[in-house]
């Protein structure tokens, strides 16, 4: 039956997390001989302690806890470069990589989820020394949204998101970016790039209805100068996943990229919903990394 670890974010979800972690240990119990439980306390924990059950021979490591808990495991994981299977039970406010799996976002769902769960193979993508399972983020919006804090998003869910990121679109803040996809290099001034493994952004699972977790690709979505007439008639195109059509993007099907910021800022990344590696970008696929417990094929 194996080993595994359990991690938990305490802090997950408005604290949700201590609540499950019982129900969660019985149902693992069931799958695994032995489970190791780890609490996470601050920043990093997460990823020292998924690298460490992978370096201790743990058939598979589990997470509770938000976007961050996952990004921070699956880093650790891929660290230690073992067959590690993986799975996770979405507390946050926004779970991209649960809506893009199909994990049930109800936690007690998705821990009844397990017992008839299937492995499904994950791609992850990596920029510059990090991993990510969702996306990357760069240009004034993700910048905007760096500053919501944690009450913001308890109060307002993902909103929180779209308010700030609505602020920096209306201030029209655009940086200059030299991009190169796959060997096709251009400039583009632009007030937000997006880089998409999946289906699901910021909680909006029509953003790219084409991306499988599983195609070996990603998606950028490189938005142009905007005004209102243009985000009025983008907003019916990202509603009915159609962005990849609009003229007001520059959308690429890629592998490997690199994006620099001809203008000079030190512009910061967004990487899973938290703070990622400062430019150049260098983004690459790393195509069926992992096994992820998701719901059986029907
Ligand atoms: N015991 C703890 N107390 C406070 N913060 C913690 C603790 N353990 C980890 N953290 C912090 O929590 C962050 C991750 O939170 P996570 O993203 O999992 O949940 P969330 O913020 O509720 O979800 P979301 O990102 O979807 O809003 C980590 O970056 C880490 O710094």
């Amino acid at each position: 039956m194996g080993i595994c670890t359990l991690i938990v974010n305490p802090s997950s979800g408005g604290e949700k997390a201590t609540g499950y972690l019982d129900l969660m240990r019985t149902r693992l119990s069931e799958m695994f001989e032995e489970v190791t439980v780890k609490k996470t306390e601050k920043q990093g924990d997460a990823e020292k302690f998924a690298q460490e059950a992978a370096n201790h021979g743990h058939d598979a490591v589990f997470c509770m806890g938000g976007d961050g808990t996952v990004n921070e495991t699956i880093n650790g994981l891929a660290v230690a470069g073992k067959s590690v299977s993986f799975g996770f039970i979405p507390l946050g406010t926004v779970n991209d990589l649960a809506r893009a799996i199909g994990i049930p976002l109800d936690p007690e769902q998705a821990i009844s989820m397990l017992s008839e769960a299937a492995l499904v193979v994950l791609d992850i993508g990596k920029v510059n020394d990090r991993y990510f399972v969702s996306n990357v983020a760069a240009g004034a919006i993700p910048e905007a949204v760096e500053g919501v804090s944690a009450e913001e998003k308890t109060k307002y869910g993902p909103l929180a998101y779209f308010i700030e990121g609505g602020k920096a679109l209306a201030k029209q803040t655009m940086h200059r970016f030299r991009i190169t996809v796959d060997g096709e290099t251009f400039t583009q001034e632009s007030p937000l790039i997006l880089i998409a493994l999946t289906n699901s952004i910021a909680s909006f699972e029509s953003f790219m209805p084409q991306a499988k977790v599983d195609d070996g690709k990603m998606r950028m979505v490189v938005f142009k100068e905007f005004n209102l007439l243009d985000s009025l008639k983008l907003l019916p195109q990202l509603i009915r996943g159609e962005i990849k059509n609009s003229d007001a993007v520059i959308y690429k099907s890629f592998k490997h990229a690199t994006i620099a910021v001809e203008d000079g800022e030190n512009l910061i990344t967004n990487v899973d919903g938290d703070e990622g590696p400062a430019f150049p970008l260098e983004i690459e696929i790393l195509p069926s990394f992992i096994k992820v417990y998701g719901p059986a094929a029907t």
